[in-house]
């Protein structure tokens, strides 16, 4: 059971919970709201700040070595940026985003799972709530290298990420999750897009995964599958065969892990949830995470005691705000 204070829990609680209105932390959700909206820069970029934080997560993440007890949700990605394998304006743009929330409490790591949660929230209605536990510790050095790439080959995209603890239908099911929301932009990967993607509206020539570019859902699969839309997005249909690293993927099981989550969008979204939790859990083996953080129902904020004297001589005040939860938050934010 919640008993306050718990510093951890209280600050994760927070930014979780508290999106608007009172006592809010709206910085952070208004960051990507709308789900489009890019918060680093110019909107003509075509840049979408919601799945930069998520590819930000995927790319932290890749690098775990479960058996050596290594790598995962570490932020150790902050050290990272200027490798290849992590071409693109997500990383700074995310991590120089989260820098002003980190504190003693709050991991930089923390605040990246924080974001794919908020994310995914954000992008869906009704809201879908990925389960969320604290305590992630940030690396003080890079780590290993091993992100897959666009021309990376299907073996040993699929060792990167058994290593990281994900098999094969894990692998294909994790990546159609992630690529649901945002672009693959000309910007970063001119040798998967081409400078046709480039407008004055979308300087940054992004094409989208699927034709909801900012709704969480099971359109990229079905689009994929049926060739219709955006047909998977640029990773499928590249005119470049070498960098169709979505297509080599999704054929690698004959389309069977594709062909399962076409099942329903709430089929979809189940496994998403699942796994993308699996994904923001993967830590080092030196890291104890929490209990998954939920809204707690009666939450002392802003709590002072003041040793005070006045015409009343002196006296102790004992002053602050008690948060009640409202019922809008588990009503909507949780897929049962
Ligand atoms: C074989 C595995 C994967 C490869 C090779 C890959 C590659 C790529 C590439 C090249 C882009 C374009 C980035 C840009 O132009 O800015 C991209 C975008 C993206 N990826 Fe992946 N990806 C993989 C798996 C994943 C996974 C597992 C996730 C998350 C669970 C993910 C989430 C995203 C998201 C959200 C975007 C859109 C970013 C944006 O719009 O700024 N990817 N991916």
């Amino acid at each position: 059971t919640y008993v306050w204070p718990n510093y951890l829990y209280d600050e994760l609680e927070h930014l979780l919970v508290d999106q608007e209105g009172f006592n809010s932390g709206a910085y952070f959700k208004r960051a990507i709201t709308p789900c489009t909206h890019y918060v680093n820069g110019n909107q003509t970029l075509g840049r979408m700040t919601a799945a930069q934080w998520l590819r930000t997560a995927f790319h932290d993440f890749a690098t775990a070595d479960v058996a050596a007890g290594t790598g995962g949700m570490d932020a150790s990605i902050g050290w990272e940026t200027d490798r290849p394998e992590n071409v693109g304006s997500a990383f700074n743009d995310s991590l120089s985003f989260f820098a002003p929330f980190v504190n003693q409490y709050v991991s930089m790591a923390d605040m990246i799972a924080l974001s794919v949660v908020t994310s995914v929230g954000v992008c869906s209605s009704p809201n879908i709530h990925i389960p969320f536990r604290g305590g992630r510790v940030d690396a003080s050095e890079a780590g290993a290298f091993g992100v897959p790439e666009p021309e990376t080959d299907i073996q040993t995209t699929l060792n990167q990420f058994a290593q990281a603890g994900f098999n094969q239908p894990d692998t294909i099911g994790l990546t159609a999750c992630g690529h649901t929301l945002g672009n693959v932009h000309h910007a970063g990967f001119p040798q998967v897009v081409g400078p046709e993607a480039v407008t004055p509206d979308n300087t940054g020539g992004g094409i989208h995964f699927d034709s909801t570019v900012d709704v969480f859902d099971v359109l990229v699969v079905n689009e994929y599958l049926e060739g219709t839309g955006q047909r998977g997005g640029p990773l499928v249909t590249s005119d470049n065969v070498t960098v169709r690293s979505d297509f080599r993927l999704y054929t690698s099981d004959n389309n069977l892990t594709m062909k399962g989550l076409s099942n329903s969008q709430e089929y979809f979204v189940s496994e998403c949830i699942s796994l993308m939790a699996r994904m923001l859990n993967t830590v080092p083996s030196s890291t104890t995470l929490s209990a998954v953080i939920d809204p707690v129902d009666v939450k002392p904020v802003n709590i002072t005691l003041d040793f005070m004297e006045d015409e009343y001589g002196p006296h102790i005040v004992f002053a602050g705000y008690i948060r009640l939860l409202s019922t809008a938050f588990t009503e909507n934010a949780t897929v049962k």
